[in-house]
């Protein structure tokens, strides 16, 4: 029986060269993570070297990039370096890696884990050659090939410096990946906040170095100490100097970093761009997952020791440890906003006045957010602009238009004590029907144009003879404009008349302007349209003309109905009329304009008549 045979556990066959066309077109972004993966094993290979000879060993890369007189690239490093048995165990077993300890965990004080990182190399090369030596023992050469053979040679003699040396020829496609101006590119960007100096040879023979202080990454002392570096460092990462400066930390996960208030509104569309370092080994540019959604007025860039990195370590696992931090990290955002709310409200003011839009996106919809930003927020009223929290305490109960159009209509008559809200901007009706839920005692009313009218006074029983004298010559004088005149009693008495028209009358009105001067095809889709609406609208009972309301306890009104001369109290009507269009931002149509200054002519002639 063949049974035994068949369950015999066997290991597993890697095709390196199918392993290494996964790795370049599926795992990692492009060819350019060669050199990360070369710096992030030097890094390591100087961290294993200073835990065996102490933290104060000295120890550097050297890169030497490929230029017309150098073929191949290098990449040496002093650190731990490998023996043969090494480099046939690590080097050549794809996802053998000496950086995880005794539990198999990834060990924090190492950037790699995965045991695939130098296979990218063969995005680039064909042959990956390694020179290396380990203190007291002979220097060894390991030879890779793409096609998934390697030899190793003991080189007996060879006088080589404790440390690992890559060496790679490029294919004719790849040379400009290791020309000295993309090196030096991908080196700053992957590796200049690395603890450890990273040198390119330039063409005068000596070096350049890229390495950078992360001071973004500062904490304590040292962060007070370079506040004006901090914030450089944001002016040049935002092209504008940021509104603020707030300290990140996030303890679950050793994860430091600095936010940037943003100056400007960024653009609805752009996501979260956050910069993520890994040990200082940058990975990744534009992180969406490392701050709360809602923090889009920000840009932060931190520095981890506790957050994993995918496989390709070009993102960050979603793990626990990632939902903490941005819990941590969310923290002090808003604890930003609770603290500048208090002890620098003219910054905040600013801040909200920037993000309103933003901020009010969210917490429309954001119950979390909404807790604690709402307050201070703005809205219009008719007593002028306020914070939020300046309305809750001055009145427990809001009044508030659904659109902008009833607000500006109704805003010269709200007494100043009692200011109605606009509810009309986006977002702001949301906002304000969530008050109640978010402070306490609030009441909501919804104001609206029709229930106004009948909430003003009708004027004294003795006084309705005239009043209804005064609106039948005034509607006869508006009829072609499809307004009806009322009169009501009203504080303050210096507004003469208020033009009050629902939306639906003001769209009816449009559609009958444009029919005027449309063509006769439209003409009879426009009429249907109208015919339609009208009839439905009729049912509800809604469509009433558009109304002037004048005030019988305005002085101009009085003396308009003891006048008994036609042509000034119609002229005078029709400027009432448009004067009141004009004072609720309505827009005027050629009608009106037409009107306006004819009426206005008109009364001038009359007075130099007179
Ligand atoms: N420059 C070096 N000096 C000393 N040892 C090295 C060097 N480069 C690689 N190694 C050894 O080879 C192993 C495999 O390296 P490789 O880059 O393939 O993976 P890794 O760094 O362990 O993990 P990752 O895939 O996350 O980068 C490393 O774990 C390390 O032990």
């Amino acid at each position: 029986m063949s049974f035994a045979l068949e369950s015999e556990s066997r290991p597993f066959q890697v095709d390196l060269h199918g392993v290494v066309d996964l790795l370049s077109r599926h795992i990692y972004s492009g060819p350019q993570v060669y050199l990360r993966e070369l710096l992030q094993n030097g890094r390591d290979a100087i961290s294993s070297r200073r835990e065996l000879a102490g933290s104060g060993t000295p120890g550097q890369m050297r890169i030497f990039p490929v230029t017309a007189d150098n073929p191949v690239f290098r990449l040496d490093d002093d650190g731990v370096g490998l023996n043969a048995d090494e480099m046939g165990q690590l080097l050549a077993t794809v996802g053998r890696s000496s950086k995880r300890d005794i539990f198999d965990l990834p060990r924090e004080d190492r950037l790699g884990q995965f045991g695939i990182g130098l296979l990218s190399c063969f995005m680039v090369a064909d042959e990956i050659e390694v020179l290396s030596r380990k203190e007291g023992e002979s220097a060894v050469r390991w030879l890779g090939s793409a096609s998934g053979t390697f030899s190793v040679t003991v080189l007996d003699g060879v006088d080589l410096p404790v440390g690992t040396s890559v060496r790679l020829r490029p294919r004719g496609d790849d040379a400009e990946m290791c020309s000295p101006k993309k090196v030096t590119e991908l080196a700053t960007k992957y590796g200049q906040y690395l603890p450890v100096p990273i040198l390119i040879a330039n063409d005068s023979g000596g070096f350049d170095t890229i390495n950078r202080a992360p001071v973004f990454a500062l904490t304590g002392e040292a962060r007070v100490e370079q506040r004006d570096e901090i914030l450089e460092f944001g002016t040049q990462l935002l092209g504008a100097k940021p509104l603020d400066v707030i300290e990140l930390g996030g303890p679950a996960t050793g994860t430091r970093g600095t936010a940037y208030i943003l100056p400007y509104a960024p653009p609805p569309s752009t996501r979260a761009a956050n910069a993520v370092y890994l040990g200082g080994m940058l990975v990744d540019e534009r992180n969406q997952d490392l701050l709360p959604e809602w923090a889009f007025f920000v840009r932060a860039v931190v520095d981890s020791s506790g957050l994993k990195p995918t496989a390709s370590r070009e993102s960050l696992v979603a793990d626990e440890a990632l939902e903490v931090t941005r819990e941590e990290l969310g923290a002090a955002l808003r604890a930003w906003i609770l603290r500048v709310g208090i002890s620098a409200p003219h910054k905040l003011a600013e801040f909200v006045q920037i993000h309103q839009l933003g901020l009010k996106s969210l917490v429309a919809y954001d119950d979390e957010l909404a807790s604690f930003l709402t307050r201070w927020l703005n809205v219009e009223t008719t007593a002028g602009r306020m914070s939020i929290a300046d309305l809750v305490a001055r009145q427990k109960h809001i009044r508030y238009t659904e659109s902008l159009e009833e607000f500006r209509q109704i805003a010269a008559i709200v007494p100043a004590e009692e200011p109605v809200v606009n509810g009309g901007y986006v977002y702001d009706g949301e906002i304000i029907r969530r008050l109640p839920f978010l402070f306490e005692g609030v009441t909501l009313e919804k104001v609206e144009l029709a229930s106004l009218l009948d909430s003003l006074a009708v004027p004294a029983l003795a006084e309705r003879a005239a009043v209804l004298v005064f609106e039948q010559r005034a509607s006869a004088v508006l009829e072609s404009f499809d307004v009806k005149v009322t009169v009501r009693s009203f504080a303050p008495s210096e507004v003469s008349a208020l033009y009050l028209a629902d939306d639906a009358v003001l769209r009816g009105m449009q559609r009958s302007a444009a029919r005027r001067v449309a063509s006769s095809l439209w003409n009879d889709v426009l009429a249907k349209a109208e015919k339609s609406l009208g009839a439905a609208a009729e049912l509800k009972g809604q469509l009433n003309k558009a109304t002037l309301c004048a005030n019988w306890d305005n002085p101009l009104i009085q003396t308009l109905t003891q006048s008994n001369d036609e042509a000034v109290f119609s002229r005078t009507i029709k400027l009432l009329y448009v004067q009141a269009m004009l004072a609720a931002h309505l827009p005027l149509g050629v009608a009106q304009r037409r009107l306006l200054s004819e009426s206005l002519g008109d009364l001038v002639h009359l007075s130099l008549n007179h």
